[in-house]
């Protein structure tokens, strides 16, 4: 029998066309897809759903967590045995993570895009497509959390990133590399995702930000988080985890008031680790009460946090959740 896969639409490149008089490429009101789900049928009992239409630059984190209800539902209300969703590759990793974190379900939920629109010649959409619903089909594919499809490799939505602007290889996953590949032939895992964790959250309100650490950082940016009451701060760390020593008396000053300070890289491979003990160094940053995250990136972290802050505010229990 063949399997049940819901396709939800929410935009993106893969859902656009390019204007050929501007060379604007825009959303439009047609399914550019359509002709490649009739293809489908021949692999799938497809049924698809419009969530969306929008660019993925539009995208919230109330809308992410909108979509995992919508997954939970119809997982469980409709005997789905699996989900392809469609998404603008800009923050394709990021809604891919968010929905990564809070569902805990065994069905495969397979996240793709295009880099190219749909009148342009070389439209990845159709294969993308084609790729990840054989993905959701494939019975490997259960049990593996959120994954991404695109280009043929199959990513896990912990490590993806899109590593390029414009080119259809764009995503890659720079800790550990795929975990599979589609061919012509089916689908073949030859990783297994290492660890998962899940986090059963019913509501997001929390306020988190990111910001990048340069050389000559200035600490009145850290005033401003203070100032427009955000609930925790994510940094892009230099190297292994140091920080231009002048931000420290306001780091201390945010810790002190109860705001979570979480350290990631600004390198996109390695983990962060109290490796320095010059001033800034990873141990200063330790012994304030920085939270050190593994090896997830910044815009990753920064939803992390803000699902872990609906959990819990106990500085011990926030490094446990970020040492997963
Ligand atoms: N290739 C894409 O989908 C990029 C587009 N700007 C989006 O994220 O919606």
């Amino acid at each position: 029998m063949k399997k049940k896969i819901l396709i939800i639409h929410t935009g993106g490149t893969i859902a656009m066309s390019e204007n050929k008089e501007t060379g604007a490429v825009t959303p439009g009101d047609s399914n550019p897809l359509s002709h490649t789900v009739t293809e489908l049928t021949g692999l799938a009992d497809i049924t698809e759903m419009q969530f969306l239409n929008i660019p993925s630059p539009h995208m919230k984190p109330k809308d992410m967590f909108e979509l995992s209800r919508l997954i939970k539902t119809k997982l469980e209300a409709d005997n789905y045995d699996g989900i392809v969703l469609t998404h603008g590759t800009d923050t394709l990793e990021e809604t891919a993570y968010f929905l990564d974190l809070v569902l805990d379900v065994n069905e495969p939920v397979v996240v793709t895009g295009s880099m190219r629109s749909s009148n342009e010649t070389g439209y990845d959409g159709p294969h993308n497509l084609i790729a990840s619903v054989k993905t959701a089909v494939a019975g490997e594919a259960r049990g593996k959390g959120v994954l991404v499809v695109l280009n043929d490799d199959i990513h896990t939505a912990e490590n993806v990133t899109k590593t390029h602007t414009s080119n259809v290889a764009t995503f890659q996953s720079p800790q550990f590399g795929p975990i599979g590949i589609v061919t012509k032939r089916g689908v073949f895992f030859h990783h297994h995702p290492t660890s998962r964790d899940n986090y059963n959250i019913n509501k997001l309100d929390k306020k988190t930000t990111l910001l990048k650490a340069y050389a000559g950082m200035e600490p009145d940016l850290l005033q401003a988080v203070d100032h427009l009451g955000y609930d925790g701060l994510v940094i892009e760390a230099l190297g292994q985890g140091n920080l231009p020593p002048e931000l420290m008396p306001e780091l201390d000053n945010l810790i002190k008031k109860g705001v979570p300070i979480v350290i990631v890289s600004r390198c996109f491979n390695g983990i962060v680790q109290d490796i320095y003990g010059y001033e800034g160094g990873g141990k200063q940053l330790k012994s304030l009460g920085v939270i050190f995250s593994n090896g997830l990136n910044g815009q990753k972290a920064r939803l992390k946090l803000m699902v872990a802050l609906e959990i819990t505010d106990d500085h011990k229990k926030l490094e446990d959740i970020f040492l997963n």
